[in-house]
Protein backbone atom coordinates (compact mmCIF):
# COMPACT_ATOMS: atom_id res chain seq x y z
CA UNK A 1 0.00 0.00 0.00
CA UNK A 2 1.54 3.68 -1.08
CA UNK A 3 1.33 5.60 2.13
CA UNK A 4 -0.26 9.07 1.64
CA UNK A 5 -2.62 11.48 3.46
CA UNK A 6 -6.16 10.19 4.04
CA UNK A 7 -8.92 13.13 2.99
CA UNK A 8 -12.57 13.18 3.12
CA UNK A 9 -15.07 16.71 3.81
CA UNK A 10 -16.42 17.50 6.73
CA UNK A 11 -20.72 18.12 5.52
CA UNK A 12 -19.65 15.92 2.61
CA UNK A 13 -23.01 13.70 2.38
CA UNK A 14 -25.85 15.96 1.39
CA UNK A 15 -26.01 19.86 0.20
CA UNK A 16 -23.63 19.90 -2.79
CA UNK A 17 -24.87 16.52 -4.99
CA UNK A 18 -27.05 16.61 -7.12
CA UNK A 19 -28.29 12.94 -6.09
CA UNK A 20 -28.78 14.24 -2.24
CA UNK A 21 -30.82 16.80 -3.75
CA UNK A 22 -32.84 14.20 -5.40
CA UNK A 23 -33.03 12.08 -2.76
CA UNK A 24 -34.25 15.44 -0.19
CA UNK A 25 -36.76 16.77 -2.69
CA UNK A 26 -38.97 13.39 -2.79
CA UNK A 27 -39.62 13.36 0.56
CA UNK A 28 -41.49 15.78 3.16
CA UNK A 29 -37.73 17.18 4.47
CA UNK A 30 -34.42 17.11 5.86
CA UNK A 31 -35.98 15.43 9.07
CA UNK A 32 -37.95 12.36 7.03
CA UNK A 33 -34.20 11.40 5.24
CA UNK A 34 -32.30 11.69 8.82
CA UNK A 35 -35.12 9.81 10.69
CA UNK A 36 -34.99 6.64 7.49
CA UNK A 37 -32.40 4.39 7.94
CA UNK A 38 -32.07 2.89 4.46
CA UNK A 39 -32.01 6.82 2.86
CA UNK A 40 -29.82 8.00 5.43
CA UNK A 41 -27.29 5.28 4.29
CA UNK A 42 -27.75 5.81 0.51
CA UNK A 43 -26.69 9.76 1.54
CA UNK A 44 -23.87 8.70 3.41
CA UNK A 45 -22.36 6.58 0.64
CA UNK A 46 -22.87 9.09 -2.41
CA UNK A 47 -19.76 10.74 -1.98
CA UNK A 48 -17.63 7.85 -1.21
CA UNK A 49 -19.36 6.38 -4.72
CA UNK A 50 -19.17 10.32 -6.37
CA UNK A 51 -16.12 11.82 -4.98
CA UNK A 52 -14.05 9.16 -4.32
CA UNK A 53 -13.09 10.36 -0.41
CA UNK A 54 -11.29 7.73 1.85
CA UNK A 55 -14.40 7.70 4.66
CA UNK A 56 -18.21 8.02 4.49
CA UNK A 57 -19.70 9.93 7.59
CA UNK A 58 -23.35 9.18 8.74
CA UNK A 59 -25.94 11.48 7.45
CA UNK A 60 -27.21 12.40 10.26
CA UNK A 61 -27.67 15.75 12.53
CA UNK A 62 -26.01 17.02 15.79
CA UNK A 63 -29.88 17.87 16.44
CA UNK A 64 -30.67 14.42 17.30
CA UNK A 65 -29.50 14.43 20.60
CA UNK A 66 -31.58 17.83 21.99
CA UNK A 67 -34.40 16.25 20.59
CA UNK A 68 -33.99 13.11 21.98
CA UNK A 69 -34.25 14.78 25.39
CA UNK A 70 -37.65 16.05 24.91
CA UNK A 71 -36.47 19.34 22.60
CA UNK A 72 -38.31 18.82 19.36
CA UNK A 73 -36.70 20.51 16.30
CA UNK A 74 -37.85 22.18 13.03
CA UNK A 75 -35.14 22.53 9.78
CA UNK A 76 -36.51 25.43 8.25
CA UNK A 77 -35.40 25.69 4.76
CA UNK A 78 -32.76 28.52 3.59
CA UNK A 79 -32.94 29.08 7.42
CA UNK A 80 -31.83 26.45 9.90
CA UNK A 81 -33.07 24.78 12.76
CA UNK A 82 -35.64 26.06 14.84
CA UNK A 83 -36.70 24.83 18.34
CA UNK A 84 -40.43 25.51 20.10
CA UNK A 85 -38.99 25.46 23.52
CA UNK A 86 -36.06 26.17 24.70
CA UNK A 87 -34.08 26.12 28.08
CA UNK A 88 -33.19 29.70 29.86
CA UNK A 89 -33.77 28.63 34.15
CA UNK A 90 -33.99 25.83 36.70
CA UNK A 91 -37.47 25.61 36.11
CA UNK A 92 -37.41 24.64 32.38
CA UNK A 93 -35.10 21.57 32.88
CA UNK A 94 -38.64 20.30 33.89
CA UNK A 95 -39.45 20.27 29.47
CA UNK A 96 -36.38 17.72 29.26
CA UNK A 97 -35.57 14.24 30.35
CA UNK A 98 -32.07 14.73 31.67
CA UNK A 99 -31.41 10.73 31.34
CA UNK A 100 -32.85 8.88 28.54
CA UNK A 101 -32.04 5.93 26.74
CA UNK A 102 -30.11 6.30 23.22
CA UNK A 103 -30.52 3.25 21.92
CA UNK A 104 -34.36 3.31 21.83
CA UNK A 105 -34.98 6.81 21.15
CA UNK A 106 -31.93 7.31 18.74
CA UNK A 107 -32.24 3.56 17.06
CA UNK A 108 -33.14 5.24 13.34
CA UNK A 109 -29.50 6.55 13.43
CA UNK A 110 -28.07 3.51 14.70
CA UNK A 111 -29.66 1.38 12.21
CA UNK A 112 -28.98 3.61 9.81
CA UNK A 113 -24.96 2.73 10.78
CA UNK A 114 -25.55 -0.97 10.98
CA UNK A 115 -27.23 -0.40 6.92
CA UNK A 116 -24.10 1.58 5.90
CA UNK A 117 -21.55 -0.45 7.15
CA UNK A 118 -23.40 -3.42 5.41
CA UNK A 119 -23.99 -1.78 1.75
CA UNK A 120 -20.04 -0.05 2.34
CA UNK A 121 -18.92 -4.06 2.62
CA UNK A 122 -15.90 -2.18 4.22
CA UNK A 123 -14.67 -0.03 1.58
CA UNK A 124 -13.84 2.84 3.56
CA UNK A 125 -13.87 3.19 7.60
CA UNK A 126 -17.23 4.69 8.65
CA UNK A 127 -17.47 8.11 10.89
CA UNK A 128 -20.14 8.67 13.35
CA UNK A 129 -20.62 12.11 15.64
CA UNK A 130 -22.18 14.57 17.97
CA UNK A 131 -22.07 17.74 19.35
CA UNK A 132 -20.15 18.53 21.82
CA UNK A 133 -21.64 19.24 24.79
CA UNK A 134 -21.04 23.25 24.70
CA UNK A 135 -22.37 23.93 21.10
CA UNK A 136 -25.67 21.34 21.61
CA UNK A 137 -26.22 23.93 24.63
CA UNK A 138 -26.17 26.74 22.40
CA UNK A 139 -28.94 25.45 20.64
CA UNK A 140 -31.05 24.27 23.85
CA UNK A 141 -31.17 27.87 24.84
CA UNK A 142 -30.67 30.15 22.17
CA UNK A 143 -33.33 28.28 20.01
CA UNK A 144 -31.81 28.80 16.90
CA UNK A 145 -28.28 29.94 15.45
CA UNK A 146 -27.20 33.42 16.17
CA UNK A 147 -24.11 35.22 15.48
CA UNK A 148 -23.11 35.63 18.77
CA UNK A 149 -25.59 33.03 20.91
CA UNK A 150 -25.55 35.83 23.69
CA UNK A 151 -28.42 34.54 25.07
CA UNK A 152 -26.35 31.12 25.58
CA UNK A 153 -23.21 33.05 26.81
CA UNK A 154 -25.49 35.33 29.18
CA UNK A 155 -26.00 32.45 31.32
CA UNK A 156 -22.79 31.87 31.68
CA UNK A 157 -22.64 34.39 33.54
CA UNK A 158 -25.80 34.71 35.32
CA UNK A 159 -26.96 31.31 36.02
CA UNK A 160 -23.50 29.39 35.97
CA UNK A 161 -25.23 26.59 37.83
CA UNK A 162 -28.18 25.68 35.45
CA UNK A 163 -25.57 25.58 32.74
CA UNK A 164 -23.08 23.21 34.61
CA UNK A 165 -26.40 20.62 35.05
CA UNK A 166 -27.73 21.18 31.70
CA UNK A 167 -23.83 20.18 30.20
CA UNK A 168 -23.45 17.52 32.78
CA UNK A 169 -26.78 15.88 31.24
CA UNK A 170 -25.69 16.47 27.93
CA UNK A 171 -22.24 14.91 28.35
CA UNK A 172 -23.95 11.69 29.86
CA UNK A 173 -26.14 11.44 26.75
CA UNK A 174 -23.43 12.44 24.27
CA UNK A 175 -21.03 9.19 25.65
CA UNK A 176 -23.92 6.93 25.84
CA UNK A 177 -24.72 7.83 22.19
CA UNK A 178 -21.01 7.96 20.93
CA UNK A 179 -20.60 4.35 22.42
CA UNK A 180 -23.97 3.35 20.89
CA UNK A 181 -22.28 4.36 17.47
CA UNK A 182 -19.48 2.46 18.09
CA UNK A 183 -21.47 -0.69 18.84
CA UNK A 184 -23.77 -0.72 16.35
CA UNK A 185 -20.25 -0.43 13.67
CA UNK A 186 -19.03 3.28 13.99
CA UNK A 187 -15.15 3.23 13.08
CA UNK A 188 -14.10 6.49 14.02
CA UNK A 189 -15.68 9.76 15.67
CA UNK A 190 -15.85 13.05 15.85
CA UNK A 191 -17.11 15.31 18.20
CA UNK A 192 -18.72 19.07 16.73
CA UNK A 193 -17.60 22.00 18.57
CA UNK A 194 -18.45 24.48 16.04
CA UNK A 195 -18.88 27.48 18.63
CA UNK A 196 -16.26 27.33 20.68
CA UNK A 197 -14.57 30.17 18.74
CA UNK A 198 -16.99 32.10 20.63
CA UNK A 199 -16.14 32.21 24.39
CA UNK A 200 -12.26 33.36 25.59
CA UNK A 201 -9.77 30.58 27.21
CA UNK A 202 -11.19 30.90 30.94
CA UNK A 203 -14.84 29.88 30.41
CA UNK A 204 -14.02 27.41 27.73
CA UNK A 205 -12.19 25.66 29.78
CA UNK A 206 -15.11 26.26 32.23
CA UNK A 207 -17.93 25.09 30.20
CA UNK A 208 -16.35 23.36 26.97
CA UNK A 209 -12.83 21.38 27.82
CA UNK A 210 -14.33 20.33 30.92
CA UNK A 211 -16.65 17.89 29.27
CA UNK A 212 -15.12 17.50 26.19
CA UNK A 213 -12.49 15.80 28.63
CA UNK A 214 -15.26 13.55 30.25
CA UNK A 215 -16.30 12.38 26.77
CA UNK A 216 -12.36 11.83 25.45
CA UNK A 217 -11.78 9.87 28.80
CA UNK A 218 -15.00 7.84 28.29
CA UNK A 219 -14.37 6.67 24.70
CA UNK A 220 -11.47 4.02 24.75
CA UNK A 221 -13.10 1.82 21.85
CA UNK A 222 -12.10 3.60 18.64
CA UNK A 223 -10.05 6.93 17.65
CA UNK A 224 -11.89 10.19 18.49
CA UNK A 225 -11.40 13.90 16.82
CA UNK A 226 -12.36 16.76 18.61
CA UNK A 227 -13.14 19.87 16.43
CA UNK A 228 -13.08 22.92 18.54
CA UNK A 229 -13.46 25.25 15.61
CA UNK A 230 -12.05 28.76 16.24
CA UNK A 231 -10.67 27.92 19.51
CA UNK A 232 -7.29 28.55 18.94
CA UNK A 233 -6.76 29.49 22.75
CA UNK A 234 -7.22 26.28 23.77
CA UNK A 235 -5.62 24.35 21.65
CA UNK A 236 -2.89 23.11 23.65
CA UNK A 237 -5.17 22.46 26.26
CA UNK A 238 -7.31 20.38 23.68
CA UNK A 239 -3.99 18.21 23.56
CA UNK A 240 -4.01 17.69 26.53
CA UNK A 241 -7.06 15.19 26.13
CA UNK A 242 -7.08 11.95 25.77
CA UNK A 243 -8.21 12.06 21.84
CA UNK A 244 -6.40 10.88 18.46
CA UNK A 245 -6.97 14.03 16.40
CA UNK A 246 -7.83 17.23 16.40
CA UNK A 247 -9.38 19.65 13.39
CA UNK A 248 -8.03 22.67 12.81
CA UNK A 249 -10.05 25.23 11.08
CA UNK A 250 -8.48 27.41 8.10
CA UNK A 251 -8.26 30.21 10.08
CA UNK A 252 -4.74 29.64 11.84
CA UNK A 253 -1.87 28.43 9.59
CA UNK A 254 -1.03 24.71 10.27
CA UNK A 255 2.31 25.05 11.14
CA UNK A 256 1.11 27.20 13.98
CA UNK A 257 -1.55 24.49 14.93
CA UNK A 258 1.07 22.14 15.29
CA UNK A 259 3.54 24.43 17.34
CA UNK A 260 0.12 24.73 19.77
CA UNK A 261 -0.63 21.02 19.63
CA UNK A 262 3.09 19.59 19.61
CA UNK A 263 3.73 15.97 17.74
CA UNK A 264 1.29 13.77 19.45
CA UNK A 265 -1.75 14.14 17.70
CA UNK A 266 -3.09 13.93 14.53
CA UNK A 267 -4.44 17.18 12.71
CA UNK A 268 -7.44 17.32 10.52
CA UNK A 269 -8.19 20.01 8.38
CA UNK A 270 -7.48 22.80 6.93
CA UNK A 271 -8.31 24.33 3.65
CA UNK A 272 -10.77 27.15 3.58
CA UNK A 273 -13.77 26.13 2.56
CA UNK A 274 -14.20 29.26 0.00
CA UNK A 275 -10.72 28.16 -2.14
CA UNK A 276 -13.30 25.68 -3.38
CA UNK A 277 -14.59 28.34 -5.86
CA UNK A 278 -11.24 28.72 -7.05
CA UNK A 279 -10.56 27.30 -10.66
CA UNK A 280 -9.60 24.05 -10.57
CA UNK A 281 -5.70 24.80 -11.58
CA UNK A 282 -5.64 26.94 -8.26
CA UNK A 283 -7.77 24.44 -6.28
CA UNK A 284 -4.59 22.04 -6.87
CA UNK A 285 -2.75 24.71 -6.12
CA UNK A 286 -4.02 25.53 -2.60
CA UNK A 287 -4.34 22.15 -1.31
CA UNK A 288 -0.86 21.57 -2.62
CA UNK A 289 0.31 24.09 -0.81
CA UNK A 290 -1.14 22.95 2.76
CA UNK A 291 0.14 19.19 1.74
CA UNK A 292 3.44 21.23 1.75
CA UNK A 293 3.30 22.24 5.09
CA UNK A 294 2.83 19.73 6.97
CA UNK A 295 5.58 18.81 8.79
CA UNK A 296 5.10 15.15 9.61
CA UNK A 297 2.72 12.28 9.03
CA UNK A 298 -0.14 12.36 11.46
CA UNK A 299 -2.66 14.42 9.23
CA UNK A 300 -6.18 13.68 7.66
CA UNK A 301 -6.82 16.20 5.31
CA UNK A 302 -10.44 18.07 4.86
CA UNK A 303 -11.45 21.14 4.81
CA UNK A 304 -11.18 24.13 7.95
CA UNK A 305 -15.19 23.52 8.09
CA UNK A 306 -18.59 22.13 6.47
CA UNK A 307 -17.75 22.30 2.51
CA UNK A 308 -20.65 25.00 1.39
CA UNK A 309 -23.75 24.12 -0.45
CA UNK A 310 -23.26 25.88 -3.84
CA UNK A 311 -19.77 24.38 -4.52
CA UNK A 312 -19.12 22.60 -7.73
CA UNK A 313 -18.77 18.91 -6.56
CA UNK A 314 -16.27 18.52 -9.92
CA UNK A 315 -14.39 20.83 -7.67
CA UNK A 316 -14.52 18.67 -4.84
CA UNK A 317 -13.11 16.05 -6.59
CA UNK A 318 -10.20 17.85 -7.73
CA UNK A 319 -9.37 18.39 -4.32
CA UNK A 320 -9.70 14.93 -3.48
CA UNK A 321 -7.11 13.99 -6.31
CA UNK A 322 -4.86 16.45 -5.46
CA UNK A 323 -4.48 14.60 -2.22
CA UNK A 324 -4.36 11.49 -3.52
CA UNK A 325 -1.25 11.94 -6.07
CA UNK A 326 0.86 14.15 -3.66
CA UNK A 327 4.09 13.13 -3.41
CA UNK A 328 6.51 15.03 -1.35
C1 LIG B 1 -23.77 23.17 13.90
C2 LIG B 1 -24.10 21.86 13.22
C3 LIG B 1 -25.40 21.41 12.82
N1 LIG B 1 -25.24 20.16 12.26
C4 LIG B 1 -23.92 19.79 12.28
C5 LIG B 1 -23.18 20.82 12.91
C6 LIG B 1 -21.72 20.78 13.24
C7 LIG B 1 -20.85 21.03 12.06
C8 LIG B 1 -20.83 22.47 11.56
O1 LIG B 1 -20.43 23.36 12.33
O2 LIG B 1 -21.17 22.65 10.40
C9 LIG B 1 -23.31 18.53 11.81
C10 LIG B 1 -23.87 17.85 10.64
N2 LIG B 1 -25.03 18.10 9.94
C11 LIG B 1 -25.17 17.22 8.91
C12 LIG B 1 -24.09 16.30 8.98
C13 LIG B 1 -24.04 15.08 8.07
C14 LIG B 1 -22.82 14.41 7.79
C15 LIG B 1 -21.83 15.20 6.94
O3 LIG B 1 -21.98 15.21 5.73
O4 LIG B 1 -20.87 15.78 7.51
C16 LIG B 1 -23.26 16.71 10.03
C17 LIG B 1 -21.93 16.14 10.53
C18 LIG B 1 -26.27 17.17 7.91
C19 LIG B 1 -27.02 18.41 7.62
N3 LIG B 1 -27.51 19.34 8.52
C20 LIG B 1 -28.22 20.31 7.85
C21 LIG B 1 -28.22 20.00 6.47
C22 LIG B 1 -28.93 20.82 5.37
C23 LIG B 1 -30.40 20.63 5.44
C24 LIG B 1 -31.08 20.08 4.21
O5 LIG B 1 -30.55 19.20 3.50
O6 LIG B 1 -32.20 20.52 4.00
C25 LIG B 1 -27.48 18.81 6.31
C26 LIG B 1 -27.23 18.04 5.04
C27 LIG B 1 -28.91 21.44 8.48
C28 LIG B 1 -28.29 22.10 9.65
N4 LIG B 1 -27.85 21.48 10.79
C29 LIG B 1 -27.32 22.42 11.67
C30 LIG B 1 -27.49 23.69 11.06
C31 LIG B 1 -27.04 25.01 11.67
C32 LIG B 1 -28.12 23.50 9.83
C33 LIG B 1 -28.61 24.55 8.84
C34 LIG B 1 -27.54 25.13 8.05
C35 LIG B 1 -26.81 24.16 7.16
O7 LIG B 1 -27.35 23.66 6.19
O8 LIG B 1 -25.64 23.89 7.51
C36 LIG B 1 -26.70 22.13 12.99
Amino acid sequence: MTERYPVWLMRQAGRILPEYRAVRNSLSGFKELVETPELAAEVTIQPVDILDVDAAIIFSDILVVPEAMGLEYQMIEKKGPWFEETIRSIDDLKKVDLTIDVEERLSYVLEAIKITNKELGGRVPLIGFAGAPWTIFCYMTEGQGSKTFSIARKILYTNPALAHELLESITTVTIDYLKAQVKAGAHMLQVFDSWAGILGPDQYEEFGLRYLKRIADAITEVPLTLFSKGAHHSYTALAHLDCNTIGVDWQIDIRKARELTGDSKTLQGNLDPCALYASHENVAEYTNKMLNSFENKRHIVNLGHGVYPDVDPEKVKTFVQTVKEFKR
